[in-house]
């Protein structure tokens, strides 16, 4: 194996390694391998940003364009992975264990295998004394798993208030990372199971997490107690769940001509459920914990009337846990910057296909895109299965190493992006 690709899986081994699983991520242990792996690179100064919240550090590294005032190409990645149970892998999930060709660890899909391939294409182009026209902003930041707010959210300080400004056209200057405007980011997306065939994300499903509280009637578990909070749960469960079934439906009977992906309908899970203490007495109180993915073309009030149907019982409430931004649209039919990506992408990949799509899950781009930044979903993992948050999750060494150069690519052609001609 070439000396560079060895170092790179090397490194990402050790990535894999440091143990940012929720619950309990270590950060610290995370920023700490990133400063020294840039610094083997020899890449240009590290920065860690730790003061934005306590105990939740993010890494940055800026190369400044020879155009450095037109906006820059924000690259984000996310530190956090999922947890894994440990029983249920052939081979311990944070060792990074490499079998028949594979790498096996939480985070080789979602997400560590991308901060490793930027991190060694923008060093492999600047060793080859590469000076980009914009500027290059990289990100790894924590928290995306578990929404965003202390991660994605705080780095950009968010705030809903801002992205209806700018929603609005009372944009109050451009969204700065690292004190560059951003013009445009590349993000998560999905390993693509079909060689040459990648889905490209523009937008993604909204995602609220919601728990809803039934309270009712207590007593003896011998009797016939009326109006209890298991009962009332239950219904607004059979209601949900109805609901749920019908948007399976609506995307299974989707024929060729409509051809509706997970990304076009809403998914309802009951995720939680917890009530009850002992046999023998009927709990006053009982609660579920819903995951709620809505698609762009669903408005936020249509969810909450569905919400407040189901739980038009007395004694039914519902509160989210997480809300998210609004949802918006990355436009990519008459943008310099997606004209770009794809001819990196052919670059790479000569026969190529991108097919735009709506991200199932959530991702740190929506905040981007609340803010009015484009944003786009990719992954360079090319053949192989879709395994995020999967046991087991892997891909092939050579997939890893094959994605690197498509970062070069990228990099190459977004940073060339010319800025649009004066009105
Ligand atoms: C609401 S945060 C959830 C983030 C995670 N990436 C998911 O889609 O499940
Ligand atoms: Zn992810
Ligand atoms: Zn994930």
């Amino acid at each position: 194996m070439d000396p560079a690709d060895s170092r790179a899986v090397a490194a990402f081994q050790k990535f894999l390694q440091t143990r940012t699983d929720h619950p309990a991520p270590d950060y610290a242990a995370a920023v700490a391998f990133l400063v020294e792996y840039a610094h083997e690179l020899g890449m240009p100064e590290p920065r860690v940003v730790d003061g934005l919240v306590a105990d939740k550090p993010m890494f940055q590294v800026v190369v400044v364009g020879t155009e450095n005032e037109a906006p820059a190409l924000l690259l984000n990645s996310h530190m956090d992975v999922v947890t894994a149970d440990a029983d249920a892998w052939d081979h311990p999930p944070f060792d990074g264990v490499i079998a028949d060709g594979r790498i096996y660890a939480r985070g080789t899909q979602d997400m560590k295998c991308v901060t490793i391939q930027q991190m060694e294409a923008l060093s492999r182009l600047l060793a080859r004394g590469w000076t980009p026209a914009r500027s290059v902003v990289l990100t790894v930041v924590p928290d995306e798993e578990i929404g965003g707010v202390d991660g994605m959210a705080a780095l950009l300080s968010f705030t809903v208030e801002e992205a209806a400004a700018r929603a609005a056209g009372e944009a109050p200057g451009p969204v700065t990372i690292a004190g560059l405007p951003i013009g445009f980011a590349l993000d998560e997306g999905l390993a693509n199971p079909t060689p040459g065939h990648y889905t490209v994300f523009n937008g993604e499903r909204a995602p609220f997490f919601v728990d809803v509280t039934a309270t009712g009637a207590t007593g003896h578990g011998s009797r016939f107690i009326e109006d209890t909070a298991m009962e009332k749960l239950i219904g607004f469960a059979n209601k949900a769940l109805a609901f749920r079934a019908e948007q399976a439906a609506k995307l299974h009977a989707s024929g060729s001509c409509e051809g509706k992906k997970l990304g076009d309908v809403i998914t309802v899970n009951l995720t939680i459920l917890r009530a009850g203490k002992l046999h023998n007495v009927i709990p006053s109180e009982a609660r579920a914990g819903l995951d709620i993915r809505v698609p762009p073309t669903v408005g936020y009030d249509e969810l909450r009337a569905l919400l407040d149907d189901w739980t038009a019982t007395d004694g039914l409430s519902y509160t989210f846990a997480y809300e998210p931004p609004l949802n918006s649209l990355t436009e990519t039919s008459s943008s310099p910057w997606y004209a770009a990506f794809e001819r990196a992408v052919h670059a790479a990949h000569p026969d190529a296909v991108c097919q735009l799509e709506v991200f199932p899950a959530a991702t740190d781009s929506r905040y981007l895109r609340a803010l009015g930044v484009p944003a786009i979903g990719f992954s360079p993992l090319a053949g192989e299965p879709i395994l995020l948050h999967d046991h087991n999750e892997s891909i092939a060494v050579s997939t890893f190493i094959s994605g690197i150069a498509v970062y070069e690519a990228l990099l190459t052609e977004l940073t060339a992006v010319p800025l649009p001609a004066p009105m």
